[in-house]
């Protein structure tokens, strides 16, 4: 299927993300959130990621200019009803998902793909609410999506080959490199990267070492580029719980129980950087 215009829900980091690559990528992009606000917030975070690209000679100021004009702001999901896809970016949350779903069914073109960037909620669980399943697929974009290469692409039950073949082909043309897996909790993606965040939150609750000790073990010892604690920090800790909980309910085993201190930051709304302190504080 040749796809021209889609819309992405949620203008949150990864949101704003995905429309930047997809408008680069020469699409027509329907930027959607709940409020005006958050959709202004994420053009703000697109604008800002152009202009550096500007000033360090990757983009002209008239293609920062066309990007930005293929990029329309939305508070409705009934903007949905000529794209021909629709990428769910909301939160971690399979009841909010699954409403946006079922009203997207109704709303979206027949024929048009619904996929979603969950981090690691049931691809066929979310296909099963809608009656177009095998238009139904996940599309795991990482953060930060105009940086990194990946993108988890996850059959449901019931996904059909062409639906999969087509975000296949828009990945590679959004410059990403796709790589097919199975839908199981985490997928593959959290389900090896998310423990090892988990048991650094451990560490740190049972006095192991101090946050920053733990993340230059991890960044000077193992080569990453930021420690698990700066990663939990940067991917939102709102957002490491709800896959811990996925991984420790999908998946029925102890050694996914989401540690204590996790839940507490959560609780208190220390959420990492987009709420300004997680393990570190953050300025502005
Ligand atoms: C939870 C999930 O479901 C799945 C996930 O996404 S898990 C998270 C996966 N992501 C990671 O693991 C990221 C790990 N961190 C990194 O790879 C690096 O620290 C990083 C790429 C984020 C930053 O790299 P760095 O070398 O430390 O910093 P910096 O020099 O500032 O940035 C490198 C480049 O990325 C760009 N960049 C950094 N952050 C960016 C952002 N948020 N948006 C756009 N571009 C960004 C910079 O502009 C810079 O570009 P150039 O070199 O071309 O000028
Ligand atoms: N953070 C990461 O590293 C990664 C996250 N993901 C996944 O991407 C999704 C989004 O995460 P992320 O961008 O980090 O989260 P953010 O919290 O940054 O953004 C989520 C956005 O969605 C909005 N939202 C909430 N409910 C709705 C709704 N019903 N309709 C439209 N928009 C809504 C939020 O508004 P409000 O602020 O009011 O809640 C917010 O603006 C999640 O499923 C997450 O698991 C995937 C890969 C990596």
């Amino acid at each position: 299927m040749h796809i021209n215009k889609i819309m992405v829900i949620g203008a949150g980091q990864m949101g704003s993300g995905i429309a930047q690559v997809a408008a680069q990528a020469g699409l027509e992009v329907v930027l959607n959130d709940i409020k005006d606000e958050f959709v202004r917030r994420g053009l703000n975070t697109i604008t800002k990621n152009l202009s550096r690209d500007v000033e360090k000679g990757r983009k002209t100021e008239e293609e920062k200019r066309a990007i930005l004009a293929r990029i329309q702001p939305s508070t409705d999901l009934a903007d949905a009803k000529d794209v021909q896809l629709v990428i769910e970016a909301a939160v971690e949350n399979m009841e909010i998902k699954c409403d946006i779903f079922r009203k997207l069914d109704s709303i979206a073109p027949a024929g048009a793909i619904l996929a979603t960037n969950t981090s690691s909620l049931p691809i066929t669980e979310i296909a099963a609410v809608t009656k177009r399943p095998e238009l139904v697929i996940g599309m795991h974009f990482m953060n930060p999506v105009p940086v990194m290469k990946l993108v988890e692409v996850i059959r449901g039950l019931a996904t059909s080959n062409e639906t999969y073949q087509t975000i296949e082909e828009l990945s590679k043309k959004m410059g990403k490199v796709p790589v097919e897996v199975n839908d199981f909790p985490g997928f593959v993606s959290n389900r090896i990267l998310l423990p090892m965040i988990n048991e650094a939150i451990y560490c740190v609750y049972e006095g192991v070492a101090t946050p920053e000790a733990i993340d230059e073990v991890m960044k000077l010892g193992m080569n990453h580029p930021m420690g698990p604690l700066t990663l939990a920090d940067f991917i939102g800790l709102d957002t490491c719980l709800a896959i811990m909980e996925v991984l420790h309910e999908g998946l029925g085993d102890s050694k996914y129980r989401p540690c204590p201190l996790l839940r507490k930051y959560v609780k208190a709304g220390w959420l990492g950087k987009k709420s300004g302190r997680g393990f570190y504080v953050y300025e502005g």
